[in-house]
């Protein structure tokens, strides 16, 4: 089989067997030695009831697994190549696929990457890892089988009773093309949020200190980027998540928060990308940072005729502010927040919290406890949330959309960190994730 780059995955126009052929497939190996005819024509029966079952919404599973062993054995990318194969094809049948047996992810880490003209539905989304497959589970993956796990909204992965992952019942012929896929269905009712608490399981989420850590060490002189380069990149994609949510036609007017560190430079340039997508920013920025960068940002803005409003530590300009905005960018407090909160932000973010406008919060929302999360009432409830780089522990429970930037981790510092991030969809500079209640289960090191 020829190796095919994953950028280069070409989506054949022919579907994947589906859970009937393959079901038939199934019961055939399973029962050959039972040839009676009459019960085979009650297993085609079954299996075309199963076909009209999977076209409805009703289906609550489906699996596939992947027989390896058509690969040469050690070739890691055709391995990663080929299931990604059945993914997109699965995906373009409105299946979300977000199980991987770790022994195969570990060994080939999968990605999905919607390309050559998948356009599923249903987001398609990174698969992340589950370490709970069985040790046999493992050992049969090793010895030429592997397994892609995945559900439809609503199901829960279960192997076919009576099915031995180790038995050959389940096993290609050699000579099986890349769409000889086994696919079964299932129909295990179990509810839906129960079903979702492991999509993206295995994203790390950073406490304070290790945030601080990853941020040391990509401005390090191993990590070799300039403070610069990391806000420009942090900003940016706060400014398009802004975008994605709030409309400029509806939500013009943004005002942009800014604290006195390093978040309060993401919310500057945010606010020039603002500008230059076409929206009205205003920066309430009530303690600049003294260090030249905050200064070069502020120009910048000016340069693009933002209005920047005079620091002051009274809130007077900010409730002005806030009546003649519609949405607020919250670039206060980031991954260095230590409670509680002090003047005149003590003041201020119950201002913007009554305003009622939306709100979307910088990496963790003002207020919040950078690894606990919202225990003090003056914390922020914005709407939307946009972590940078990795979400952090505080912000587990968040229930607006989340989205993550900060498109700038490298593949070194992501594997030295096990930060399993998810694929970022072609060119944006961020990526939502499943809501709290969606994804639940987080990898917590
Ligand atoms: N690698 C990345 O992810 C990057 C993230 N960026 C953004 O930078 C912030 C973290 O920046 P940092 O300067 O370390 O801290 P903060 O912005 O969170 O704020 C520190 C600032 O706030 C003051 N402060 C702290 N606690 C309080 C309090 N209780 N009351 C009042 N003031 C407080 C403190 O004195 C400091 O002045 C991260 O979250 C991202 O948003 C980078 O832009 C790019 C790299
Ligand atoms: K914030």
């Amino acid at each position: 089989m020829p190796a095919l780059n994953n950028a280069q995955i070409a989506l054949p126009a022919v579907r994947p067997r589906t859970s009937a052929a393959a079901s038939i497939h199934y019961v055939s190996s399973a029962f050959i030695s039972a040839p009676t005819v009459h019960v085979s024509v009650l297993l085609v029966f079954i299996c075309m009831l199963r076909r009209a079952w999977i076209r409805t919404p009703k289906i609550r599973n489906l699996a596939a697994i992947v027989d390896f062993s058509v690969l040469p054995l050690g070739h890691q990318q055709d391995v990663r190549n080929y299931a990604a194969w059945q993914l997109f094809s699965m995906a373009r049948h409105r299946l979300v696929f977000h199980r991987v047996p770790a022994c195969i992810a570990t060994a080939c880490p999968l990605t999905l990457k919607p390309v050559g003209g998948a356009s599923p539905d249903l987001p398609i989304r990174t698969l992340n890892t589950v370490d709970n497959t069985s040790t046999s589970h493992q050992a049969s993956c090793f010895s030429g089988y592997g397994a892609i796990l995945g559900g439809y909204p609503g199901g829960r992965i279960s192997w076919p009773a009576g099915v031995s992952r180790g038995t050959s019942a389940f096993r290609m012929p050699p000579t099986t093309s890349l769409r000889g896929a086994h696919c079964w269905s299932r129909h295990t009712r179990v509810p839906w949020r129960k079903q979702q608490t492991n999509t993206m399981a295995a994203m790390r989420y950073l406490n304070a200190k290790l945030a601080q850590q990853i941020d040391e060490e990509l401005m390090s002189a191993a990590g070799a980027f300039s403070l610069d380069q990391l806000m420009e990149l942090a900003g940016l994609a706060c400014a398009q998540t802004l975008a994605t949510v709030y409309n400029k036609e509806k939500y013009p007017r943004v005002l942009v928060c800014c604290g006195p560190g390093n978040q309060g430079g993401d919310g500057l340039v945010a606010a020039r990308h603002l500008g230059m997508f076409g929206y009205k920013p205003t920066i309430w920025m009530p303690k600049p940072g003294s260090k030249d960068i905050y200064k070069r940002l502020q120009q910048q803005c000016t340069n693009m005729k933002i209005q920047i409003l005079e620091p002051s530590q009274d809130t007077q300009s900010l409730r002005t502010a806030l009546t003649s905005s519609d949405v607020i960018l919250d670039a206060i407090f980031g991954f260095s927040f230590k409670p509680p909160v002090r003047a005149p932000f003590d003041a201020a973010l119950p201002l913007i919290a009554q305003s009622g406008l939306p709100i979307v919060s910088v990496d963790v929302p003002s207020g919040w406890n950078v690894d606990l999360g919202k225990v003090d009432d003056l914390a922020l409830n914005p709407d939307v949330l946009v972590s940078l780089t990795a979400p952090k522990e505080g912000v587990r429970q968040f229930k607006g959309r989340h989205f993550l930037g900060g498109r700038f981790v490298p593949k070194t510092l992501e594997e030295k960190f096990q930060l399993n991030l998810p694929e970022y969809p072609g060119i944006s500079q961020i990526v939502e994730l499943p809501r709290a209640d969606e994804s639940g289960d987080s990898q917590k090191l």
